[in-house]
C-alpha cells in the first residue's frame, strides 16, 4: 500500500473497534476519584466522529454527564434514551491478572480485562458503534434518538441520573423509553430486567455488660450480636435456599449479606485481648423484591434481629418511592418495546432467557419513577458475571456481537412508527 492509505485508520475494522473500546476502558472512572472530564472528552471526540450532536451538562461540579442526540424525521414522537453510566467500582490492583485499567487483551482467549468491560462501559462504547454502523448503512431514525453517559451511578446515581430525570432538559427530550445496564449469563441467553430490588442499608448495634475475657457470663455486647447474626444467617439461608432449589430467580428473594463487623477496645498492640467489649455493631446491605412487603422486614428486625429486650437498637435506611407510578416496566404485548427488543435479539440469533427483577440497583429506577418504561439490558451471554469483582473482563466476539445486537434494537426502536398506549396513557394522567 502506498503512504497515503496507510496514514489512513479504517474506522470500521474489528481492530479498530476494539480499540475503541480498549480507549474508553483505559480511563480511570474508579472511586474515589472517577476522571469523569477525561471521559466526558472521549465519549466527545466518539460522537464527532460519528457526527452526533453533543453536550456537556455538569448538574454537580466535575461530574460530567454527556448527552449525546442522532435525530429523527418525526421529533414529535416520543424519543429513545439509551443510558450508560461511566463511573465504576474501585480495584485492587494487585488481585488482578492484568492491570484493570490497562485493558488487556489475552491473544489466547479473546478477553479484554478491565473494570467496567462489564458494569458497563461495554454498553455505552456498543451504542455508539452501533449508530456509527446503522448512519453507515443509511438507516435514518423517524425518532430521536439520545445517549446519556451519566456519572455517580455507583454511589446511587443523585448527582447523576436522579437530577438528570429530574431536569427540563430532561422533559423537552419527550423521552417514551429507555434502556439501561443487564447482566451477563453464563450461558446461551440473553437476559432482560423489567425491574429492580429496592436497596436498604441496616446496621444494628449491641451493648452489654464489659468483663474479663476470661470470664463466661449472659448478655455480653458480643454475644448478643451473634444472636442476631445467627438469626440473619438462617434467614439469608432460607432465602437462598429457594434460589439454589431453583424455585425462585435471583431478583425475587430478599437477599441479607453482612459488609462490616465492628467492635473491640483498642490497644497499642491492636486489641485489647482479655476485655469483652461493652459494645458491638455489625452492618448489612439487604435488597427486598417491589413483591415483598418491607414493613414486615421492619418488623423482623425489630422483633429478632435487634430486639430491645437484647440491648440492641438499629438503622435500617430505605430510598422513598418518589411517585406513584409503578416501578416496573411491563413485560408482555401491552409494552412494544419489550417485544421489539426480544425480536431484535432473536433476529441475531440470541435466546432470551425469562423476564427478570434486577438483583442490584441501577439508574433504571429513576426513569420508570417518572413513568418511563426502562429496559435492564447488557448484551453478554456466555459470559460470567463479575461486575464489581476481581478480573472483569468481556470476550471480544461477544462485545462485536453485541454491536449488532444493539444495531438490531436501534433499528426496530428508532423505526417503530406508532404512538405506544403507554405513551397515550402518560398524556392523560
Ligand atoms: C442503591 S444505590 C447504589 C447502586 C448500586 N448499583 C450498582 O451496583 C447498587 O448497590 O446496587
Ligand atoms: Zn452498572
Ligand atoms: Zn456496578
Amino acid at each position: 500500500s502506498n503512504d497515503s492509505s496507510s496514514l489512513e485508520v479504517d474506522v470500521d475494522a474489528p481492530g479498530t473497534i476494539i480499540s475503541r473500546f480498549q480507549g474508553y476502558l483505559t480511563i480511570n472512572t474508579a472511586y474515589p476519584n472517577p476522571n469523569y472530564l477525561e471521559a466526558a472528552n472521549f465519549i466527545i471526540s466518539q460522537a464527532k466522529s460519528v457526527s452526533l450532536d453533543f453536550q456537556t451538562i455538569e448538574f454537580v461540579n466535575g461530574k460530567h454527564l454527556v448527552l449525546l442526540k442522532w435525530p429523527g424525521k418525526k421529533p414529535y414522537l416520543p424519543s429513545i434514551l439509551l443510558n450508560s453510566h461511566t463511573d465504576v467500582v474501585p480495584v485492587e490492583p494487585h488481585k488482578w491478572s492484568h492491570p484493570p485499567f490497562d485493558a488487556h487483551l489475552d491473544p489466547s482467549t479473546g478477553n479484554i480485562y478491565a473494570r467496567g468491560s462489564q458494569d458497563m462501559k461495554c454498553v455505552g462504547m456498543q451504542y455508539l458503534e452501533a449508530i456509527r454502523k446503522l448512519k453507515a448503512s443509511g438507516f435514518q431514525p423517524i425518532r430521536n434518538v439520545y445517549l446519556s453517559f451519566v456519572p455517580d451511578e455507583e454511589i446511587g446515581g443523585h448527582d447523576g441520573a436522579e437530577k438528570f430525570a429530574d431536569s427540563d432538559v430532561f422533559s423537552k427530550m419527550n423521552v417514551g423509553i429507555v434502556l439501561d445496564e443487564g447482566l451477563p449469563s453464563p450461558d446461551e441467553n440473553y437476559r432482560m430486567f423489567y425491574a429492580e430490588r429496592t436497596s436498604c442499608s441496616l446496621i444494628i448495634k449491641a451493648f452489654g455488660a464489659p468483663g474479663h475475657g476470661a470470664k463466661l457470663y449472659d448478655n455480653s455486647a458480643m454475644e448478643n450480636l451473634f444472636k442476631s447474626i445467627e438469626s440473619i444467617r438462617r434467614f439469608r439461608d432460607s432465602q437462598f435456599d429457594l434460589v439454589k432449589a431453583g424455585l425462585r430467580a435471583e431478583g425475587e428473594v430478599t437477599s441479607i449479606n453482612m459488609v462490616f463487623l465492628k467492635a473491640g477496645t483498642p490497644s497499642p498492640s491492636g486489641f485489647a485481648m482479655n476485655l469483652q467489649p461493652s459494645e458491638a455493631q455489625a452492618g448489612f446491605d439487604i435488597r427486598i423484591p417491589p413483591t415483598a412487603d418491607p414493613e414486615s422486614l421492619e418488623r423482623r428486625i425489630a422483633e429478632e434481629w435487634a430486639p430491645s429486650s437484647r440491648n440492641m437498637t438499629f438503622q435500617l435506611v430505605r430510598s422513598k418511592k418518589k411517585s406513584e407510578y409503578p416501578n416496573l416496566t411491563a413485560f408482555d404485548s401491552s409494552n412494544p418495546w419489550w417485544m421489539l427488543l426480544q425480536e431484535a435479539v432473536r433476529s441475531e440469533n440470541g435466546e432470551v432467557g425469562k423476564p427478570e427483577i434486577f438483583p442490584p440497583a441501577t439508574d433504571a429506577r429513576y426513569f420508570r419513577e417518572r413513568g418511563l418504561p426502562a429496559i435492564g439490558f447488557s448484551p453478554m451471554s456466555k459470559t460470567p458475571n463479575l461486575l464489581h469483582d476481581h478480573d472483569e473482563f468481556l470476550n471480544q466476539n461477544e462485545y462485536m456481537k453485541g454491536i449488532n445486537i444493539y444495531k438490531s434494537i436501534i433499528k426496530a426502536y428508532a423505526s417503530f412508527d406508532e404512538y405506544p398506549r403507554d405513551d397515550v396513557s402518560r398524556a392523560e394522567l
